[in-house]
């Protein structure tokens, strides 16, 4: 959808920005207005990982007036694969100003704003209301939905990003002019469904292209040219090597969003089931190890994938496959002459295990809180984690 340039150009460009951005000034359709319009732009980028890192450089390098960074985690060595914007010597350094600290090498013209917090639904409104423009890099649901609302209750376009193993998902939603995002995605997916990065994985350079993409919406946004992404969803597939998209429309019975509402409970980062069957049914890595000293006989069951078991393992845990597990294929695997220890990588998976194994009929059965993330960095510490 073609829509009018979001922010008036500044007044002037110096002879030193005019150098810098010589190879915009001569596009026609950027020109000297585009760059004054990109000058006097302030977006917000929620997120310096993955999606953040090529949309933070790209429009620290495109001369974007203003550049806030919403971000409260610090830089691990697993990041680098693909948060470009930072660096070896960054790690363990606040993401946000390691991110300040790249943009300024890029473009030191740039004013930076750090917001090192998490973004949640009592600060949100205070920190977009400084800005024209949310860019959303983030990789969880309550986040996206939260970004949402917030950018309807403010009517703020929201640029948005997603990605996961070799595909790639970006929109732009503004519920003034067309699709919010509740509009394409009206309630989560039930937790444990959709598998994060951190679960499943992501390619690297995949963040380089949905990344560069969501920066190029923001460029035509802030200066009005081109058709946006407004109204569409882009969908990338890197090993078919294809972009297609698809039509996002309103939806007719779409609930109007009227106020923030608690994002965490809205998205259940653990479905009720499995909290109401790892109450009183979860373990300590550390009960674990007494366990295992103390000789007790159990079996220890790994749901995890076969590549994660190959990264790490607790030692003489067995592997079963959560999705084996819930499609009832190797539940005869489960023993019914000893207690069951399940585990995945932080708990997560393992406690939506524990449900359909109660269920099922196993009343023994508990689960480890941490998984083997928690025994890497408890019990184990020689194990790496990832
Ligand atoms: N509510 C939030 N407020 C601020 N930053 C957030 C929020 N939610 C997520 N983020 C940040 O968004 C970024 C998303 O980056 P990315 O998807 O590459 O994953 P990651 O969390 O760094 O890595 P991994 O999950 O694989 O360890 C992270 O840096 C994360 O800290």
């Amino acid at each position: 959808m073609t829509l009018p340039p979001l922010v008036e150009p500044a007044a002037d460009l110096s002879i030193e920005e005019v150098r810098r951005y010589s190879r915009h000034l001569i596009i026609p359709d950027v020109g000297m207005d585009g760059q004054k319009r990109l000058k006097n732009a302030k977006v917000l980028a929620v997120g310096a990982g993955g999606l953040g890192s090529p949309v933070l450089m790209y429009l620290a390098a495109a001369g974007v007036g203003t550049l806030g960074i919403v971000e409260f985690d610090t830089v691990d060595e697993s990041n680098l694969q693909r948060q470009i914007i930072h660096g070896q010597s960054d790690v363990g350094r606040s993401k946000a100003e390691s991110a300040r600290d790249s943009i300024k090498e890029i473009n030191p013209l740039i004013d930076v704003r750090l917001h090192e917090t998490r973004l949640d639904s009592e600060n949100v409104l205070d920190i977009f209301r400084e800005y024209d423009l949310i860019v959303d890099g983030t990789d969880n649901f309550a986040t996206r939905y939260l970004v949402n609302d917030a950018c309807v209750l403010l009517d703020k376009p929201y640029v948005w990003g997603s990605i996961y193993r070799f595909d790639g998902q970006v929109s732009v939603f503004w519920n003034e002019h067309g699709p919010n995002y509740r509009d394409l995605y009206p309630v989560p997916p039930p937790p444990g469904m959709v598998p994060s990065c951190a679960e499943g994985g992501v390619l690297g350079v995949l963040c380089a292209t949905a990344g560069a993409i969501q920066a190029t919406e923001a460029v035509k946004l802030i200066t009005g040219i081109g058709e946006t992404l407004l109204g569409r969803l882009m969908v990338y597939d890197a090993l078919e090597m294809t972009f297609r998209t698809i039509k996002v429309r309103k939806d007719p019975e779409g609930e109007p969003i009227t106020g923030l509402i608690d994002y965490e409970a809205f998205c259940g980062v653990v479905s009720e089931e499995a909290q109401e069957a790892a109450a009183g049914s979860t373990i300590t890595v550390d009960e674990l190890k007494d366990m295992m000293d103390a000789g007790k006989d159990f079996e220890l069951i790994d749901v995890r994938e076969p590549n994660e078991y190959e990264i790490v393992s607790i030692p003489g845990a067995k592997l079963i496959p959560k999705d084996e597990i819930l499609s009832g294929r190797k539940l005869s695997e489960l023993p019914q002459d000893r207690p069951i220890v399940l585990h995945c990588k932080t708990g997560v998976r393992s406690a939506e295990v524990l449900a359909a194994v109660k269920n099922a009929g196993f009343k023994d059965a508990v689960h480890v809180q941490g998984g083997v993330t928690a025994w890497a960095t408890r019990i184990d510490k020689a194990l790496p984690t990832y």
